[in-house]
């Protein structure tokens, strides 16, 4: 349907535009760069690609590790977390997501918060 977030984040194309911006964020902020150092980010644009894809309805299968193996060993923390949410959140901006649309994918997010840090 037309009313989906799927829709509303720009369908599958619009989340991976979402989600390079977002990488661009991330490997320049100094509380994530160390971590992302020497990832392979072709990979990891397509698997949280995917992810956000599948989390907000769209026809995409996430064929990654679970969040709890991806994060293990990397003891991310609360303020790390938050981090990455305000990019994303600045990506959706740039990207001219609504607000309640945002607002419905980071609701979406909030499950896995205990998957990802502190482990
Ligand atoms: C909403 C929060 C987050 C989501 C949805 C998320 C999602 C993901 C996904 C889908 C992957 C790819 C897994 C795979 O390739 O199998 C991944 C990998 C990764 N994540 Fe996160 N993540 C989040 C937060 C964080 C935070 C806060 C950090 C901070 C250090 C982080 C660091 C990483 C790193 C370094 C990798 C690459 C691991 C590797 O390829 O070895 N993530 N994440």
């Amino acid at each position: 349907g037309e009313d989906t977030l799927y829709n509303a984040l720009g369908e599958r194309s619009g989340i991976a535009d979402i989600v390079e911006d977002m990488l661009y964020r991330i490997v320049e902020d100094p509380r994530l760069a160390d971590d992302f150092r020497g990832i392979d980010v072709a990979r990891f644009h397509r698997q949280l690609t995917d992810q956000l894809c599948h989390l907000s309805g769209g026809p995409c299968t996430y064929t990654g590790r679970s969040m709890e193996e991806a994060h293990a060993g990397m003891n991310v923390t609360e303020a790390q977390f938050n981090a990455v949410a305000d990019h994303l959140v600045l990506a959706m901006e740039t990207h001219s997501v609504p607000t309640g649309a945002q607002n419905r994918l980071l609701a979406r997010l909030v499950p896995l918060h205990d998957r990802i840090v502190g482990h």
